[in-house]
């Protein structure tokens, strides 16, 4: 029995030693393990930043090159760009306020003007500075998708026109916009509630003659109210101090334009997913509710009235019927995007007028030839504007309010673009800012020169609305903007009524013109324009 014991004890202390050393061959291991670890997936990510374009980039050839010895045969040139920092790219590019122009002096720098490979993380940009190349991306099938980022499904954005993937859905969007919105009847038949705007206005800054007055809310204003009532048939006073609603509106829509203009790590760092450091998820979850009840409200209201937009979403029977809350996108977007495009564009218009006399004076000299100062403008004058007309698009070539376009492009299939091997899933990106100023396109690129838009006789009018790349501050292809026209036509009629008007003046009190611009979703001036205004025509 003792010895039983003593044989059992002796065993369990072998036990004991054999399990203690196998505990410190473990703990020793382990380490080694893990340092082993750390140092293949160092290596990796070294290898996979060292590759021209960065990270992505360099993770999709490596494990390409693995797994196809064709692909290494087919496409042996990669397309030139930085490398970025490993693991994150050049995240810092795309989040600068003025990415169109850092973007851009990379791309010189890299010579890569005609297509540059970057990183965003894991996701793979390509960008073109080069006209050509631009026509080729965005109009090609290939690209007819855009990325959607968290935010954009966040804010519901999925299920509207902009972001909606290539399909049934969208086409359907696209046709009841082009039918019931953008069309030129629909657009005339707008005409009188954009005077009724453009006279507010008017009344406004004829108001605070001599002094000191920002423009920016104005016109944001006018531009939110005009949507309002093209989208849902509502009239708003500008300057009312009860306009609750608009008011709220407003402020959602600054709050979903800052959420989508801010670069959120998380998508394109899925290690990242699980944290909001940048409180954007959080801001979505509070934002999307809000918006909810009030185009809800708005909608169930609206059941009554006749003729605008949301009566003919309304309306829709059959497959074509949306749901309430791809209604509520629908809408949401309509605003959102048609609000701050054009009010952008103003402002950029009036600050080049205050800060170019001679061309102020020849618009007027024109405004004086075609409309007289003993009535005002009507939008039936805009084609015998011409010059005001080349002083826009000369505004648009400098100051496009997307100077990337705004939305990217996302490559549905493996592609080739300017040679290049482009895999599916890149988001594809044209810097129309980089085009506008580029010495090899444009004659002075930097001098603000209207008359190189004014066509000469037996010339034909330089379009912008897709057609020459050169400049296409509203895109091109299938996904070129809808409201291009229902755009320009809001643009050029309130300009030409506000110069009409008034004489634009540096304001005496405020610092002069700074042309310094800011990128958020649209490139606004970064210090917001202030001027005097003096009435050129006793006030409506
Ligand atoms: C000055 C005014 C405007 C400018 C500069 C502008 C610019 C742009 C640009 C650059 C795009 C991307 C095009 C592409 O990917 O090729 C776009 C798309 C879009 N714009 Fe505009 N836009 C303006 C006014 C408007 C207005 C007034 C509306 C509507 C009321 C609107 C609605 C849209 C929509 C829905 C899309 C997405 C189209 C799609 O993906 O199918 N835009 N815009």
């Amino acid at each position: 029995m003792f010895s039983l014991n003593m044989r059992t004890e002796i065993e369990s202390l072998w036990v004991f030693a054999l399990a203690s050393k196998f505990n410190i061959y473990m703990q020793q291991h382990f380490a080694s393990l893990l340092v082993a670890i750390a140092i293949t997936w160092f290596t990796i990510t070294i290898v996979f930043w060292s590759t021209p374009g960065g990270p992505a980039w360099g993770k999709y050839f490596f494990t390409r090159r693995f797994i196809s010895l064709d692909y290494n045969r087919k496409y042996k040139n990669l397309i030139p760009g930085p490398r970025g920092f490993p693991l994150v790219g050049s995240m810092s590019l795309r989040s600068s306020h003025v990415a169109h122009q850092r973007i851009a002096s990379v791309a010189e720098m890299s010579n890569a003007k005609r297509l540059m490979a970057f990183s965003l993380g894991d996701t793979k940009v390509v960008v073109t500075c080069h006209p050509a190349v631009a026509k080729e991306i965005l109009n090609s099938s290939v690209f007819a998708d855009r990325p959607v980022d968290e935010t954009a499904y966040g804010l519901m954005f999925n299920r509207a026109m902009g972001f909606a993937p290539n399909g049934t859905y969208w086409r359907t969007l696209r046709r009841l916009g082009s039918n019931h919105l953008f069309n030129p009847k629909q657009i005339k038949q707008s005409e009188d509630q954009r005077r009724v705007i453009a006279t507010q206005m008017v009344n406004a800054f004829a108001r605070n003659p001599k002094s000191a007055c920002a423009v920016r809310d104005l016109l944001k204003t006018a531009s939110l109210c005009n949507m309002m009532g093209l989208v849902f048939g509502r009239e708003y006073e500008l300057e009312s101090n009860n306009n609750l609603e608009s008011e709220c509106l407003k402020g959602l829509v600054e709050e979903g334009y800052d959420l989508l203009g801010t670069l959120n790590w998380t998508d394109h760092l899925p290690w990242l997913a699980g944290l909001d450091f940048q409180q954007i998820r959080f801001r979505c979850s509070q934002l999307v509710p809000k918006v909810n009840l009030l185009l809800s409200r708005i909608i169930h209201e609206q059941r009554a009235a006749t003729g605008n937009f949301l009566d003919m979403l309304l309306s829709l029977q059959g497959s074509e019927k949306l749901s309430e809350s791809d209604m509520v996108a629908v809408l949401w977007e309509m605003i959102f995007r048609g609000t701050d495009t054009v009010a952008v564009l103003v402002e950029w218009v009036l600050a080049r007028i205050v800060m170019h006399p001679k061309v102020q004076l020849t618009v007027h000299d024109e405004l004086d030839r075609v409309v007289g100062r003993s009535r005002t403008v009507d939008e039936s004058d805009l084609p015998s504007l011409t010059y005001l007309t080349a002083m826009i698009k000369e505004v648009l070539r400098l100051h496009p309010p997307g100077p990337l376009l705004s939305w990217a492009r996302l490559s549905i299939t493996d592609t080739s673009v300017d040679g290049y091997h482009v895999p599916a899933g890149t988001t594809a990106m044209v810097n129309m800012w980089a085009i506008a100023r580029d010495p090899h396109v444009w004659e002075d690129p930097l001098e603000f020169k209207p008359e190189r838009f004014v066509a000469k006789e037996g010339e034909a009018e330089f379009s912008v609305f897709g057609s020459d790349l050169r400049l296409a501050p509203f895109g091109s292809g299938k996904r070129v903007c809808p409201g291009k026209n229902l755009g320009l036509t809001t643009v050029s009629f309130w300009v030409a009524t506000l110069l009409h008007e008034f004489e634009w003046l540096p304001s005496v009190e405020a610092n002069p013109p700074d042309l310094s611009e800011v990128l958020r979703l649209s490139c606004e001036m970064a210090c917001p324009l202030i001027v005097n205004v003096s009435s050129r025509r006793k006030i409506m």
